[in-house]
């Protein structure tokens, strides 16, 4: 209900005329049981037939009036809920674009989907259909205000049955809170499952692990299953309990009702009559209560979407107006929170603008991770980043990143052509610098020669193509950047040696331009030609220069 009601609030002059159309619309629901009670009151007891058609004329306009008015406050409860939904929507996944990778990097892809899935779900259950059946509620009062001045003692008892189902209604909606939250917990559970037999295709097939996907798969499934025919054995349940408080009213009033009848306070055509007022002022408490479970669902979304929106967002705004290169990396350390000791601690070392600086260290040794807090993806959790004495915590970090040509170790590209993939990375670059980056990448023939040529289709992060070609392209979309700094996380991984060798020439024609690189290696013609050197597993790491310790250079 609370996010419902939060839809009302937003926009109170629509909300005012939402209400105003639910009281005509109620008002005029009236029409029918004051048909009946003038029908048997006078029609059956005079019988003149002017009355009658009097009568059904009269209900038949109230009945057109009605249906307009409800058709009206339709369209008006989808002015209230307007955009909210794609804006939600839109909001939500401009956040999974924008939120600090590290901290994204916190919350399990399962959960990022399930939460975007939740969120659109959510859309049907907050929707003018919502709005408008929860706006006739307040109107049950309107028709237990009739049935007073018919008579008070039925009034007294349709109050009864309706406070009762007012009660009934919200604690259902609390006692559905648990079973909704681990029903979502167990489909994201069901989303990464699927998602990691999509992603490891080949592993499970060579190596097995399908069984023990399988077992779990059935598990959660049969658990959710669970979970669900429990959830909709409760909706049963208060679907009967609600019947059977409408049954019990319509009683109460026959019986009540028939009691004053013979005792000569009210007219037979006065108890029909109220019967009809009765259900009606029950109806909408009744129809609130098919709304509970989707609400609850809806809610449960929007709470979980919540945390990402709790999700810090990239900070800094700050420009240079121009780059040098100095990088200085001071007092840095870096934990995982998985893990008891950090994984980088006190670096420290300053490559000067220019400079070329080989990291290299075991796997695991946190190179990578190094770059990402070089690149500002990650925050140091002690220390900091200077770029030419500026701090990176202070830079915007579009800015900073259009300033880095960087080729990560393993490149994906979003869902588009090649072409796309070049030009988001530097926007309205011309034919000739995507030349010239194809070209440096070595990559140049390959599209000449493919059929698609740039159009050429990548597919699920790129996948489509070999790991080779795709690194080339990495390396052809760190190229066209054309940036100052020059990031690269093992350029020459995969390669054959015709590619490897069009790299060594593209880094020779890079540092003859003056950039400053910092290049993750495992290749020795890398690490040899580098002047500087930095290894991440020595005891205290720190940065060399090969030349001042007589190292070939
Ligand atoms: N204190 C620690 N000790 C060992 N491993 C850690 C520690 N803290 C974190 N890790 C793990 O090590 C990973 C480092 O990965 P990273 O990719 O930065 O290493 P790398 O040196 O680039 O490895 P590779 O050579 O295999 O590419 C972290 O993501 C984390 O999973």
């Amino acid at each position: 209900m609370k996010a419902l009601l939060a839809r009302l609030k937003r926009t109170r002059t629509g909300t005012a005329w939402l209400f105003a159309a639910a009281f005509l619309v109620n008002l005029l629901g009236l029409a029918s049981s004051t048909y009946s009670i003038h029908v048997l009151n006078r029609y059956v007891a005079q019988g003149i037939s002017g009355t009658l058609v009097a009568l059904t004329s009269g209900v038949l306009l109230a009945l057109l009036g009605e249906l307009a008015l409800r058709h009206a406050r339709f369209r008006l409860a989808e002015d209230i809920v307007g955009d909210a939904d794609r804006s939600l929507q839109t909001g939500l996944f401009g956040l999974l674009l924008t939120v600090r990778y590290d901290a994204l990097s916190g919350l399990p892809p399962a959960r990022r989907l399930e939460m975007m899935a939740g969120v659109i779900q959510a859309e049907a259950a907050l929707g003018p259909g919502a709005i408008a059946t929860l706006s006739d509620v307040p109107f049950s009062l309107l028709y237990l205000g009739v049935l007073f001045l018919l008579s008070p003692a039925i009034a007294a008892a349709a109050a009864l049955c309706a406070i009762a189902m007012c009660l009934y209604v919200l604690q259902a909606g609390k006692a559905l809170t648990r079973p909704v939250q681990e029903s979502g917990s167990l489909s994201e559970r069901l989303t990464g499952l699927t998602a990691a037999a999509n992603a490891g295709a080949e592993t499970l097939r060579m190596f097995g692990g399908g069984a023990a996907l399988m077992a779990r798969w059935s598990e959660t499934l049969a658990r959710r299953a669970g979970v669900a025919a429990g959830l909709a054995r409760r909706q049963n349940a208060d679907g009967a309990l609600i019947y059977a408080i409408q049954a019990l009213t319509g009683i109460a009033v026959i019986g009540i009702g028939a009691i004053l009848v013979v005792t000569g306070g009210l007219t037979t055509g006065l108890v029909i009559g109220a019967n009809l007022v009765a259900g009606r002022a029950l109806a909408p408490l009744a129809r609130a209560m098919q709304l509970v479970a989707g609400l609850r669902r809806a809610e449960a979304a929007l709470a979980n979407a919540a945390r990402l929106s709790a999700l810090p967002v990239e900070g800094g705004t700050g420009t240079l107006p121009s780059v040098a290169g100095r990088i200085t990396v001071q007092d840095v350390e870096w934990h995982d929170r998985d893990y008891p000791v950090a994984l980088l601690s006190d670096l420290s070392f300053e490559l000067p603008a220019g400079g070329v600086l080989a990291i290299t260290g075991a796997n695991g040794a946190g190179k990578s991770t190094l770059l990402q807090i070089l690149l500002g993806l990650r925050q140091p959790h002690k220390g900091q980043v200077l770029v030419d004495g500026a701090a990176l915590s202070q830079l915007s970090p579009a800015w900073w990143r259009s300033q880095v040509s960087y080729m990560p170790q393993e490149p994906w590209f979003f869902e588009g052509t090649l072409r796309d993939n070049m030009l988001a990375a530097r926007p309205g670059a011309g034919a000739s610098a995507l030349r010239g980056a194809l070209e440096g990448a070595g990559i140049a023939r390959f599209v000449d020669t493919h059929p698609k040529g740039l159009e050429l289709p990548l597919l699920s992060g790129g996948t489509n193509l070999s790991p080779g070609v795709r690194r080339q392209m990495a390396l052809a979309r760190a190229l066209l950047v054309d940036g100052q700094i020059v990031v690269l996380d093992e350029p020459t991984e995969g390669l054959d040696r015709t590619a490897a060798e069009a790299l060594y020439r593209c880094l020779i024609d890079l540092g003859r331009c003056g950039r400053t690189m910092i290049i993750v290696s495992h290749d020795p013609n890398v690490v040899r030609a580098a002047p500087w050197c930095l290894d991440l597993s020595a005891a205290t790491p720190a940065m060399v220069r090969k030349l001042e310790l007589g190292v070939a250079a």
